[in-house]
């Protein structure tokens, strides 16, 4: 165990839109056989239509549920959008907000993600908030004042939740971003948490996702300040994933 992770680690599965109900049981049944509480926490976050099913899969065991958005508001006429609050009433634990794809394919602003977060931490979710830089701006060495502004506007005062760093041009490429640049950018978040929410930034969890598969989980997931995963495409592969929860627990 590395001495600054003194907390369990935590594994999170982003399903994305991927899984009809054929294919969720199937994964989770192969999830259900191998993962125990002693291990790291493991989250699966499916599309909306599967959560009823995986409630009533998962409630006897240690695996968490989770969403992948949540709108801002309790209820009222938001046509397609999930309230907070029928996310809890389905058992789910976290919701992941601001990912990339939303940023990118529903317009989603930092403003918007923040008011998100308090959406959910009010309804006793936790909010695992998304926050990366595109290649251009890694290239023209921009990244760290993009994410030093994502934590600014995405984080509300007060925040609970999970922070996912996640450089876009690593997600779905299978270019993970390499273990020094995960770790240079780890040690300049936790400065940015630090400055904005004082000690109880230390406190924050700050996972790694892009491109986390089988094969460099171990190393990833050893890295001071990384702690956990949140897994894409490797999440929909019953053995790669629980390789990465076996991983996730020898770290
Ligand atoms: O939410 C997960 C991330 O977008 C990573 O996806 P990936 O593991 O397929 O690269």
């Amino acid at each position: 165990m590395k001495e600054a992770d003194m907390s369990r680690q935590i594994i999170v599965g982003n399903w994305k839109m991927n899984g009809i109900t054929r294919d969720s049981r199937e994964l989770v049944q192969a999830l259900l056989d191998k993962v125990d509480a002693n291990g790291p926490e493991v989250v699966v976050c499916p599309p909306f239509t599967q959560l009823a099913l995986l409630n009533q899969a998962l409630a006897p065991s240690p695996i968490g549920l989770g969403a992948q958005d949540c709108h801002k508001n309790v209820s009222g006429a938001h046509t397609g959008d999930i309230a907070p609050p029928m996310l809890t009433e389905l058992g789910v634990s976290h919701v992941i907000l601001g990912h990339s794809e939303r940023r990118q394919e529903h317009g989603e602003l930092d403003e918007t993600v923040r008011e998100k977060a308090v959406a959910a931490s009010k309804a006793g979710l936790t909010p695992i908030v998304c926050i990366g830089e595109t290649e251009d701006q890694r290239e023209s060495g921009d990244h760290f004042d993009t994410l030093g502004w994502q934590i600014k506007g995405s984080l509300p005062d007060g925040f609970n939740g999970i922070v996912a760093y996640e450089p876009i041009w690593a997600i779905g490429t299978g270019r993970a971003a390499t273990t020094d640049e995960i770790a240079e950018t780890m040690t300049f978040l936790r400065q940015e948490l630090v400055r904005q929410f004082g000690e109880a930034g230390k406190n924050i969890k700050i996972l790694y996702g892009g491109s986390v598969n089988d094969k460099n989980a171990a190393s990833i997931l050893s890295l001071a300040d990384v702690a956990g995963a949140l897994v894409g495409g490797a999440s929909l592969k019953a053995d790669a994933f629980l390789s990465i929860i076996a991983a996730a627990s020898a770290a």
